[in-house]
């Protein structure tokens, strides 16, 4: 197990906190014009993806400072008990081994005590062998015809991923086959998928971790009786229901049967499941072989994180620049912006992600934190974002660094329009840094013609003061495997930080309380009573509700 430091109390956060002061007066410009060299001192190639973290407003010794904070956390410790099964989520008593689940080594992962790899090899059979008899027609619905439509019926975890990298991966979808995604309780979503499909082409994927989340049990059980009102017989549902899950029990008690079921473990976190069985909807949507790509890309990613020096580690750094900002510039939130319309859930997923591990204000001694813990995270993608939100980003009052991701080819080389984003995207990161001073707005006003007066009036308001830092990731191309080592180097990023901030990024205790007061008032809304259980506000507001329904 690794150590519990108070990051605060290390040698290296106070020399952070000394050379934060000196560095906020530090314009990156200067030093790009004081280094011919920085771009290649802070950007890093790994494969088909080139990190590039120059623009950021740091310099050498930042980074020095950085990764001894880094190894006064025990971060090496860290990585070491995460690959090695240790119950690194502690308030749940698991392994943490989502790394095991594309782990192409051909060595063992244990957890307590156990190799997980037989068990992960035979469920990655199972999704090629059913991907395979969907895919050739073998798997017939009940009447006799194959299946065209995956509807994957999940929440959470147990949708985010597999919709991203579904999305993401468009120009591999094999052909005849279309996915949907419900996930919101609302039966608006249920009910406005149904219509898109029918009952004899149609298997639903049943994807939950526990199998007994609400939102998705109550939105199977709307599935289930949908398809038998086309199918009749109750048997007919074995062909067009299979689950997800780590529980037999509840999954055979649904009616599922056993042999329908794709089974995961508890040491697979539902936000780093989409490797697991709940991959299954991406394995029937791109095929198997895509599928294992992704894995192979992630698993690049693994090794990379775990054999590279820290100051070359990709999720290492992207995990300290992170932190430095955090911690040191205050910063609340991180915008993610892929120039890349297919990775339009990317952030979306990348929420999950990370507020739901790192969103803790309790140390792993219990304690209450005294340092800022994960940023709000957020992003559109680019040039949506640059229409809506962008304004905040270059003149707004609040700092937010942002990740620019984008491929060098396009799969719909149509025209000039991938030569028209990237330039946008090039352009962006450049504003952001370099801004623009009040003399180049000055003669650029009065290079339209502007008095002298009205150049005075305007000036202030056209300022940008740039010096907003940016990463970017450029990427040859969004392939599967890419992909694979994009998402687990944000994964590891996340990882990362929970280490040093020291706190429990695999558990999510956070989420409980509204379910258990959902639970309380769901009966109180069936009822004509009047309500006055809860405070004032929440008695009047469900009394509202029930005079207006
Ligand atoms: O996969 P399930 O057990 O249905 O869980 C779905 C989701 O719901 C929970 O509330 C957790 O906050 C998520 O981490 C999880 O991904």
């Amino acid at each position: 197990m690794f150590p519990r430091t108070n990051p605060t109390n290390t040698a290296a956060w106070q020399a952070l906190q000394a050379h934060a002061g000196q560095m906020k007066a530090v314009q990156m410009k200067e030093l790009f014009a004081q280094d011919p060299q920085r771009f290649e001192q802070f950007s890093f190639r790994f494969e088909d993806i080139l990190a590039d973290f120059s623009k950021n407003r740091i310099n050498q010794e930042t980074l020095d400072h950085l990764v001894a904070l880094a190894h006064e956390c025990g971060l090496k410790e860290g990585i070491a008990a995460l690959f090695d099964g240790d119950f690194i989520n502690e308030t749940e008593g698991r392994s943490v081994l989502h790394v095991a689940l594309r782990n192409f080594s051909g060595q063992p992962m244990y957890s307590a005590g156990e190799d997980v790899m037989p068990q992960v090899q035979a469920v990655l059979q199972q999704m090629k062998g059913f991907c395979e008899q969907v895919h050739s027609g073998a798997w017939k619905g009940f009447t006799g015809k194959p299946i065209r439509y995956i509807v994957n019926i999940g929440i959470g975890g147990s949708d985010l991923g597999p919709l991203m990298v579904t999305e993401a991966l468009k120009p591999y979808w094999v052909a005849g086959i279309t996915p949907y995604f419900v996930s919101n309780v609302d039966a608006t979503h249920i009910e406005e998928t149904l219509k898109k499909v029918n009952a004899e082409e149609t298997l639903f994927l049943v994807a939950s971790k526990t199998f007994t989340t609400q939102e998705t049990m109550t939105n199977a059980l709307t599935a289930r009786d949908w398809f038998l009102q086309s199918a009749g017989d109750a048997a007919h549902v074995a062909k067009h229901f299979v689950a997800l899950s780590t529980n037999e029990k509840e999954v055979t008690k649904f009616g599922i049967d056993k042999a329908n079921m794709f089974q995961f473990w508890d040491w697979v976190g539902g936000r780093y499941s989409l490797w697991s069985a709940i991959g299954l909807s991406i394995a029937l949507t791109i095929g198997y072989e895509n599928f294992e790509g992704l894995l192979k890309g992630a698993h690049a990613s693994d090794l990379h994180f775990r054999n590279t020096a820290f100051a070359e580690n990709l999720p290492v750094l992207m995990a300290l620049i992170g932190i430095w900002y955090v911690n040191f510039f205050g910063a609340q939130s991180e915008a993610i912006l892929p120039y890349d319309q297919y990775l339009h859930r990317f952030a979306a997923y990348f929420q999950q992600g990370n507020m739901e591990s790192n969103g803790k204000s309790v140390d792993r001694n219990g304690e209450p934190v005294d340092y800022a813990t994960g940023p709000v995270i957020w992003g559109e993608p680019g040039t949506n974002g640059q229409h809506a939100f962008y304004q905040l980003i270059h003149q707004g009052t609040v700092l937010i660094p942002c990740d620019f991701i984008a491929p060098a080819q396009s799969h719909n080389p149509t025209g000039d329009h991938h030569a028209k984003l990237l330039s946008n995207f090039f352009a962006q990161t450049e504003a952001l840094m370099n801004g623009k001073g009040e003399e180049e707005v000055e003669q650029e006003l009065l290079a339209q013609g502007k008095s002298a007066e009205d150049v005075a009036k305007l000036a202030p308001f056209k300022i940008f003061e740039g010096n907003r830092p940016t990463n970017s990731f450029l990427i040859k191309k969004i392939t599967p495997y890419t992909l694979g080592q994009l998402i687990a180097l944000y994964e590891h990023k996340i990882f990362v930080q929970g280490v040093i901030w020291n706190i429990y990024s695999f558990d999510q205790w956070g989420v409980e309380l509204g379910k258990q007061l959902a639970t309380k008032i769901l009966p109180e809304l069936v009822t004509e009573d009047t309500i006055n259980s809860h405070d004032a506000s929440t008695n009047g507001l469900i009394n509202a509700y029930k005079a207006m329904r």
